[in-house]
Formats: structure tokens, C-alpha cells, sequence
């Protein structure tokens, strides 16, 4: 029996261990903030249920082979306790999160060689507590290398592509580029579809050109067309999309901000490149929170 701890089982971390639930030989976990009974997901495979154990403090708990980390950057804090009781000498850790620093927080707590960055698409909305829509089935890129095959081999009776990239620097900020853009959907608080205005998709053009500039000093191989690329993205997408950003601010919580927009502004900062619309988009949905 394989055990899996998820930390955070919301529209990523929920979607992710409902689909690892359907495995019987995995020994599944979720370690929520707020309980629920069961993991109901519309999938485009259609609608799956599981019913994981539901832990709602670490205490009790015992070491796992895998824990996956699901929780915002901003919730990195309230997530170190779970690792504490989760993380044995054979643990591996994967951290499920947007932007270019996974890793960063779990440093010096976790082993290098059992700590894994993960890159996801998997667009993925909570209507309440353990209910989601999985709008695609998606993917999840992680560096190849140590972990990387029992990683996949978690997901191969799933719909999820696991991937192993060479390049995890170049995967990671080509997202980056994806989800700077979404901040204007949280600044107007429209979903998807709004790329489809010519003036707003330029505005998210910019943000991505100023992705790809600071990407590529920090050595990621992005191409010129990123912009629209990300752009054709949008508007392919359902039209009601929500990301996750926009979903936090709709939802009256904290954002990841630094983590998507801000960073780029800080690294930016770094090699003496401008990122005055990323800098904006900080400034003003801070402002819109405080
Ligand atoms: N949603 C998406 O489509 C995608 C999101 N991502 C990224 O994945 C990461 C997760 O995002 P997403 O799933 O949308 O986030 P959600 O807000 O839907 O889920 C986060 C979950 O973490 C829980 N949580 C917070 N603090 C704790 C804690 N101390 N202990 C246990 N659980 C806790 C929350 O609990 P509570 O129920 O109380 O709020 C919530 O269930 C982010 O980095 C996001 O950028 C990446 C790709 C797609
Ligand atoms: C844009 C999207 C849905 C892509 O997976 C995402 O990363 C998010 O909502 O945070």
C-alpha cells in the first residue's frame, strides 16, 4: 500500500488526491484547514467521488511515502506543522504551487533529494469544501531525476499526464507567463473570456513580455511569441474560467500575488529590468485588498 498525505485538498490538492484515491492501492490522506465528508469532482471523465481520511490537526499521524503540498504560498506557515508529523527519512515531498519558487519555503527542512518542485495545469475551481470542477485533464511537470519515475508512476491510471522535464526553469516561468496575465481577470473580476477584449488582452501581453525578459535572465528559454501564445490560450479556454487568483480575490482571501506578479518585479530588480506593469498590477490589487 502506497501512503499519500495531500496538504491542502482544495481545487488543485482535491482534484489531485481524488484521482489517487480511485487506486486502491493507494492509502490516501488530506489534511484540511476546513473538513469535509467526501471529494466530489467534475471531471471531464466525468463526475468521481472518494472518501480519503480526513485529518484535521497532525496530531496522530505518522510518516507517508508521498506528501503532496497543495496549499497557497500564502498558507506556507499553517503547512509546516502537517510536515513535521508526515515527513519520515523515506518521504518525498512535491510541492504543487504556481510560480518560480517551490522549493524556496521547504529548504533546510526537507532534503534536497526528497523535495520536488512541480509545475500544474490542471485548471480546477471550488464551488465549497471538497467540491471542485476540473475544467481539463492537464498536467503536471516535475524535473527528471531522482523521484520523478515513482512520481509518474502514482498517476498511470490517472487522466494526468506526469511529465519529467530537463529543463524545469524554462517549464516553470513559461507558466509564470500564463499566470502573470491572470491578474487582470482578479483586477476586473472577469473570468476567461475577457482575453477575447483587444485592450485587455494587451494589457496582459505586457505583463508576459516582462515575464519573458526577466525569465530569460534567470535562464529559462522562452520564445518571443509567449505573449500571444498566452493570449491564444485565454481565449481557447471555457469562457467562464476562473483562476485561481481571480478566485481569491472574489472570495475575500489573501492572493498570491508575490508569487506571481511579484516576483517578477523582484528578480526583475535583480538584473536591472524594468517591469513597471507587473509593478502595477501589485500596486493596485494590493490596494484593492487593503
Ligand atoms: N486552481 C487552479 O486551477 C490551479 C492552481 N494552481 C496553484 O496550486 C496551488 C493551490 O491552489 P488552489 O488549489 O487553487 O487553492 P485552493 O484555495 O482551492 O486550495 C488551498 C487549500 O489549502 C487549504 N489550506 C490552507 N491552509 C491550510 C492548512 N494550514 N492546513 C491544511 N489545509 C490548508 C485551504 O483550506 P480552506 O478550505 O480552509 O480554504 C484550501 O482547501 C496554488 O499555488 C495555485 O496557484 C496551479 C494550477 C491550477
Ligand atoms: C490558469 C490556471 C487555471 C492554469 O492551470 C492556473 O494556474 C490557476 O488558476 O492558478
Amino acid at each position: 500500500m502506497t501512503r499519500i498525505a495531500v496538504i491542502g485538498p482544495g481545487a488543485v490538492g482535491g482534484t489531485l488526491a481524488a484521482w489517487l484515491a480511485q487506486n486502491p492501492g493507494h492509502d490516501v490522506t488530506v489534511c484540511v484547514r476546513t473538513p469535509f465528508e467526501r471529494l466530489e469532482v467534475e471531471t471531464p471523465e466525468g463526475p468521481i467521488t472518494a472518501s480519503p481520511r480526513v485529518a484535521t490537526s497532525p496530531e496522530g499521524l505518522s510518516p507517508v511515502d508521498w506528501v503532496f503540498v497543495a496549499t497557497k504560498t500564502y498558507d506556507t506557515q499553517g503547512t509546516m506543522a502537517w510536515l513535521d508529523a508526515l515527513v519520515g527519512f523515506d518521504t518525498t515531498v512535491v510541492v504543487l504551487r504556481n510560480g518560480v519558487e517551490h522549493t524556496a519555503p521547504f529548504e533546510g527542512r526537507i532534503a534536497q533529494t526528497h523535495l520536488v518542485p512541480a509545475v500544474v495545469d490542471i485548471p480546477a475551481e471550488r464551488s465549497a469544501p471538497g467540491k471542485i470542477l476540473q475544467r481539463r485533464n492537464g498536467w503536471i511537470k516535475v524535473p527528471a531525476g531522482y523521484a520523478g519515475g515513482a512520481l509518474a508512476m502514482l498517476f498511470v491510471e490517472t487522466p494526468i499526464q506526469l511529465q519529467l522535464v530537463d529543463d524545469f526553469t524554462t517549464e516553470a516561468w513559461k507558466k509564470l507567463a500564463l499566470n502573470c496575465a491572470g491578474a487582470v481577470n482578479a483586477l476586473v473580476l472577469k473570468p476567461a473570456g475577457i482575453a477575447h477584449d483587444e485592450g485587455a488582452a494587451e494589457v496582459m501581453r505586457s505583463l508576459v513580455r516582462e515575464c519573458v525578459a526577466v525569465g530569460r535572465a534567470e535562464g529559462a528559454d522562452l520564445s518571443d511569441d509567449l505573449p500571444d501564445q498566452v493570449i491564444a490560450g485565454y481565449r481557447a479556454a471555457d469562457p467562464g474560467s476562473v483562476n485561481s487568483l481571480h478566485a481569491d480575490r472574489a472570495a475575500g482571501r489573501p492572493m498570491e500575488l508575490d508569487a506571481r506578479n511579484g516576483v517578477i518585479v523582484r528578480r526583475g530588480a535583480v538584473h536591472g529590468i524594468a517591469t513597471p506593469a507587473n509593478a502595477m498590477v501589485v500596486a493596485l490589487l494590493s490596494a484593492a485588498a487593503s
